[in-house]
């Protein structure tokens, strides 16, 4: 089978990133949501969200082999597609499946003979898969779980060099599907990139326990930081130590004050409810995910236990994304302490290096375009020095490594008082103890 047609349903992160990229590889794609205002702004070039490089890419294809539309009836014409939709979390912490089985039905109308492939790229529980497969119960289709490992921040360069590709299948012995994957990914087989061939559900789980994996990690990290900040020492030598052996690896292991964006929370809770509608207990990633909620008080406390009493004292919160690079407040740890320390009384300023990071914080709470607060004290500057300016104390939430190379010595004379709590531990301790700072991080003092 040539692959003649491509239609990629979802445009949100995962959606767009998979259309500029199997454009790049040359074949024609069109990506369909049912956000008009996302589909007209990408058929102008340009990217309703903020990645590096994609508007680049996007504006490279569209109009060309790229095209969108709110409309499903381009699924008439298309060979494969893509399943790109959200998976959020649900009231109790499952994932929510309703876009999925939205698109699914949606699709399944202008189905007819011909023989077409749906690839599941959404992250979603163990079954669902089959799931789609009964839904399109005697139409000539084969459903592939091809789940993504992208990172925001770096998603074309994980896009274009994955560390592996996994496909689930009904039958592994079934080559038509297989085939025309390989087909798809030629580009992926050509770099020698590992593929694992498998079931639908050994890839559903692959996905959560790789997430889960990686946060337990954190988590882990984190626990040890609690200790070493009771005992003394530095948790980024420790950290450090651990990394140097292989079979447990540096990555990953960086404390602070937990992990946030669209994911992780939600896939470690989402996997919980997948144990447990079973009747099983998960222990660990249980664990992981309530040292993951309590770090973020852990690390407030620590504000508290300097000043005694937050309300009135004025912070500056460097970080509104959930991490660098992105303008995604989705779980973000820096959104979560500015609402407790608004919720203590405190003025918060507060500041973004992604303008449209501090732009969606804006809209977050509804404030006026001057960063002025309409009912919170709350102010999102466009200038880092503007941010520090008579503040309390400094607060570090996202992990930008611009931090270390600004102006402390500036910073330190527009403060109130010369306090950082570096909530990701991304200064030199001793270097801004020098300038006359005192200095919070975790599990470093
Ligand atoms: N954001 C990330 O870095 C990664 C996300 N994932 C997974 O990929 C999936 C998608 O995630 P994101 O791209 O972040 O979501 P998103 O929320 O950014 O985008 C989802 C898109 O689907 C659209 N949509 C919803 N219902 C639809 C329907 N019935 N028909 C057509 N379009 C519809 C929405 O309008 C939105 O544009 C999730 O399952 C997520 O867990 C996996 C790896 C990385
Ligand atoms: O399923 C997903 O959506 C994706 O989730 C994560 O990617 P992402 O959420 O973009 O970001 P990460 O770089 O993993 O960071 C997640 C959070 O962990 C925090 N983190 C990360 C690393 C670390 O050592 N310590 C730490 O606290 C970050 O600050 C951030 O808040 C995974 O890394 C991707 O492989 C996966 O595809």
């Amino acid at each position: 089978m040539i692959i003649v047609n491509i239609s990629v349903v979802g445009t949100g992160y995962v959606g767009l990133i998979q259309s500029v990229g199997l454009a790049e590889f040359g074949f024609k794609v069109v990506g369909i949501d049912i956000d008009e205002r996302k589909i007209k702004l990408l058929n102008r070039g340009i990217t309703p969200l903020y990645e590096e490089g994609l508007e680049e890419l996007l504006k490279k294809h569209v109009g060309k082999n790229l095209r969108f539309t709110t409309s499903y009836e381009e699924i008439k014409n298309s060979d494969v597609i893509f399943l790109c939709v959200g998976t959020p979390q649900d009231r109790d912490g499952n994932a929510d499946l309703r876009f999925i089985y939205s698109a699914v039905n949606s699709i399944k109308r202008y189905f007819d003979d011909r023989y077409r492939i749906i690839v599941v790229k959404s992250t979603v529980p163990v079954g669902t898969n089959r799931k789609i497969k009964e839904m399109l119960g005697g139409c000539n289709v084969d459903v592939v779980s091809n789940p993504e490992f992208l990172r925001e921040g770096i998603a074309l360069r994980d896009f274009f060099n994955p560390d592996r590709i996994v496909l689930g299948f009904e039958d592994v012995n079934n080559s038509r599907p297989i085939d025309i994957m390989k087909e798809i990914y030629k580009y992926f087989l050509d770099k020698r990139v590992p593929f694992i061939i498998t079931d639908w559900e050994s890839a559903e789980v692959i996905k959560y326990a790789a997430n889960a994996f990686l946060a337990t990690k954190i988590s882990f990290i984190n626990e040890i930081a609690k200790l070493i900040d009771a005992v003394g020492g530095d948790i980024k030598t420790v950290s450090k130590a651990l990394g140097l052996d292989e079979r447990i690896g540096d990555k990953f292991l960086n404390a602070g004050i937990g992990y946030g964006g669209s994911c992780f929370p939600k896939d470690v809770k989402a996997l919980i409810k997948q144990f447990e509608s079973r009747g099983i207990e998960p222990k660990l990633i249980k664990a992981t995910d309530e040292v993951n909620e309590e770090q973020i008080h852990w690390f407030l406390n620590k504000i508290k236990r300097y000043y005694g009493d937050l309300n009135g004292k004025t912070f500056a919160v460097l970080g509104l994304a959930f991490k660098p690079n992105t303008d995604d407040l989705r779980e973000s740890r820096g959104i979560k302490l500015i609402d407790l320390l608004l919720r203590e009384g405190s003025i918060v300023k507060c500041y973004d290096y992604v303008e449209k990071a501090r732009e969606n914080t804006i809209e977050r709470y509804r404030l006026d375009t001057s960063g002025a607060y309409y009912g919170y004290n709350l102010y999102v500057l466009d200038d880092i020095y503007e941010t520090v300016k008579d503040v309390d104390g400094i607060i570090i939430t996202t992990e930008y490594s611009q931090l270390i190379d600004e102006d402390w010595d500036k910073i330190g004379n527009l403060v109130r008082e010369k306090i950082v709590f570096d909530g990701r531990n991304i200064l030199d301790k001793e270097r801004i103890k020098e300038l006359g700072f005192k200095y919070f991080g975790v599990g470093r003092g």
